[in-house]
């Protein structure tokens, strides 16, 4: 169903085949309509022909999936999620470029400097000036409305993500946990994610 929230926010720019090491996927390319920022949805099979199809919602982090970064999970889990996806032999991966949950890589790196310095993840954005987490998930769910995906089984651990999906009018058939091994530079990233930000670190499979 789609939200009484006004027009589709992005629109369909391209595609290709995009073979990759975990599989060969349908790569799009949609471009939302406000900040011209490209999104990305990866999908493996049929879509529609899927009950109940797998999916990952990732927020864009340059220093954690190009870098190699140990002060987050993201990398890790933007591989596991790929990986289930493979397995499953079906399902999609939107990729939303909302860097640094929103307040851009800039920004960003300022609050890791202000981590160095003591603060946690949630402190070190207040400080800079911003809510915790800035992220629309609009995109995406207009972006699953575009592909037709049907209730999916979300990988997330992030319940503000869940909530915020189920809003924007996506069919959730359940959530799944993500989790990605700790390491001593992001526990205390971890730590905050669970301890403030309310996230669901636990290997339990919920609706
Ligand atoms: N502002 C800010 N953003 C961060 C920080 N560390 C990671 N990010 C960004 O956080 C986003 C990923 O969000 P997370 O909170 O790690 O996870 P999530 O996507 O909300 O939840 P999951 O679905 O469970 O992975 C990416 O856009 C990262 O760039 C940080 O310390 N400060
Ligand atoms: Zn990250």
């Amino acid at each position: 169903m789609i939200p009484e929230t006004g027009k589709v926010s992005v629109v369909h720019s391209s595609q290709c085949r995009m073979p990759t090491r975990h599989g060969c996927f349908e790569m799009h390319v949609f471009t939302e309509c406000e900040s011209g920022r490209e999104h990305v949805a990866l999908v493996l099979g049929d879509l529609a022909a899927e009950a109940t199809p797998l999916c990952r919602v990732h927020s864009e982090c340059l220093t954690g999936e190009v870098l190699g970064s140990l002060r987050c999970d993201c990398g890790s889990q933007l591989d596991e999620a790929l990986s289930r996806i493979a397995a499953a032999g079906a399902g999609v991966l939107v990729y939303l470029r909302q860097e640094g949950r929103g307040i851009g890589l800039t920004e960003k790196i300022r609050a890791y400097a202000l981590q160095d310095e003591g603060l946690d993840t949630v402190e070190a954005n207040q400080k800079l000036g911003f809510e915790a987490d800035l992220r629309s998930y609009r995109p995406a769910a207009d972006i699953l409305r575009w592909l037709g995906a049907g209730p999916v089984r979300l990988m997330t651990n992030n319940p503000a993500k869940l909530s915020a999906l189920k809003a924007d009018g996506i069919a959730i058939h359940r959530r799944e946990a993500i989790i990605a091994d700790p390491n001593a530079h992001n526990q205390s990233y971890l730590d905050t994610k669970r301890d403030r930000m309310g996230h669901l670190f636990e290997p339990s499979k919920e609706s």
